[in-house]
């Protein structure tokens, strides 16, 4: 602009009366145009065009200069790219770098192991037990966004989902027909919290008809609070710990509802390798239907091996084949109540003494778990709605302290 403004000026040759003047001049311009031609001649095959000016016009220009633009220019970009790089509300470009079956090869619902490389931001973002992301896919015509739960990969600027593959589940179908090299847009991450009350779960019959209009005004603050909280809550961490960590952990998880429980694992157990004397104990109760539904095995044995006698999984299915030694059945409050005693022993309680009945022993052991003040005790449960639901019900039946000490996510 300056330059086509500068030329004109140049050009202007009625405004000099003096003819040397005006020879001197158009002597200059038809110079600076033989410049022109070479260069544009010269560089025409050029990526970036290279234009060099006559020393004329390189000293106009330069005593035209106001201000340096470039420098504030970038710093604005600077700026505006760090602002968008740590606004989970932007979507990123993440490219599909592998893709595993982590499930059977009998299992009825393929299960899959994605993971995504970051591709134009530096940073990828921190991904806490908690957190979840949103993916963006154009699927038959329609904009299609799934929530899934990232989990920290080992690979630099990488994170990977787990996703089961539902027959007429439209992301989960694309998602793995997709090879490597495909591009994905993520947003998050968010909180989970924004998602624990049962009317706002999407994954819930009746979330398609979320939005603004059709809720109550306390879910309307809930549903927006998701796009106007100021930072993550990350309630399924201890806040009273500086680590974050609890001490004693019990974990419930239905089908895939196993992936926030795999951010947890992870983070307790690489704190151990920062702080190998902290003591937790936690304990994992997997459901699933059918010994073929159970996916991720010998990584979850990997996580049990890698523990140091920490981590403790035991396998529940409704449907067990003969053989099956762990337990079976639906989740129930005799389950429950074995499972949560056989593995701690809150802190002031007595063994069992001779003859006493289960369910005043068990009265004991929840009032004992109340009081234990030596120890951080949490119990997270996540799974389809109607699992979640009858687990809830179960441990308010036995005496749970589900208001202090539970959260459910369905
Ligand atoms: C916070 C959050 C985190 C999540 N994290 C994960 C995760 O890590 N991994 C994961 O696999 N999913 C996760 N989900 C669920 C996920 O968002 C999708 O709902 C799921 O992948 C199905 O999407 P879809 O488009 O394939 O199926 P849709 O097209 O939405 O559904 C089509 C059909 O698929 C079947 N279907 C879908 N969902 C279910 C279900 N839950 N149980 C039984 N049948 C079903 C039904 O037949 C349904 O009619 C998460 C959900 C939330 C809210």
């Amino acid at each position: 602009m300056i330059q086509y403004n500068t030329l004109k000026k140049y050009d202007d040759t009625s405004s000099f009366d003096d003819s040397k003047q005006k020879k001197a001049v158009l002597k200059r311009r038809s110079i600076a145009n033989v410049f022109d031609v070479i260069n544009s001649s010269s560089f025409k095959n050029s990526r970036v065009a290279t234009h060099h000016h006559s020393t004329f016009a390189t000293t106009k220009l330069a005593s035209m200069v106001i201000a340096k633009v470039n420098e504030y220019s970038d710093d604005l970009h600077k700026i505006q790219q760090v602002e968008s790089e740590h606004n989970p509300h932007v979507f990123k470009r993440y490219i599909l770098v592998n893709k595993e079956i982590v499930s059977r090869s009998d299992a009825r619902r393929p299960v899959i192991k994605l993971t995504f490389q970051v591709i134009n931001y530096e940073q990828l973002p921190e991904f806490l037990p908690g957190d979840y992301i949103e993916i963006l896919c154009h699927i038959k015509g329609q904009v299609l966004l799934r929530s899934y739960t990232p989990l920290q990969s080992d690979k630099e600027k990488c994170f990977s989902i787990i996703i089961r593959v539902y027959e007429e589940g439209l992301m989960s179908r694309h998602l793995m027909k997709q090879l490597v090299g495909f591009e994905i847009k993520v947003r998050g991450p968010f909180d989970i919290s924004n998602q624990i009350s049962p009317v706002l779960s999407p994954s819930s019959p009746n979330s398609s008809n979320l939005s603004p209009s059709n809720l109550n005004p306390s879910h309307l603050s809930r549903y927006l609070s998701r796009y106007y909280e100021p930072s993550p809550r990350h309630i399924l961490l201890n806040s009273l710990s500086n680590d974050k960590c609890w001490d004693v952990l019990f974990m419930i998880a239905g089908g895939t509802g196993i992936t926030p429980m795999l951010q947890l694992i992870k983070y307790h157990l690489n704190y151990l390798n920062q702080s190998p004397n902290r003591n937790f104990k936690l304990f994992l109760l997997f459901a699933n239907e059918t010994i073929s539904d159970i996916f991720y095995f010998k990584y979850l044995e990997h996580l049990v091996a890698a523990s140091n006698g920490k981590l403790k999984i035991t396998y529940i299915l409704t449907r067990p084949p003969s053989n099956w030694e762990e337990l079976s059945g639906h989740i129930n409050e005799d389950i429950l109540c074995k499972w949560l005693s056989n593995n701690y022993i809150p802190d002031g309680l007595d063994q069992v003494t001779e003859n006493e009945n289960s369910t005043y022993y068990m009265k004991r052991y929840m009032q004992a778990l109340i009081q234990d003040s030596k120890h951080t005790i949490k119990l997270i449960t996540c799974g389809p709605p109607l699992m979640i639901d009858s687990i809830e019900e179960s441990l308010n039946n036995i005496g749970f302290p589900i208001n202090d000490k539970a959260i459910f996510i369905r």
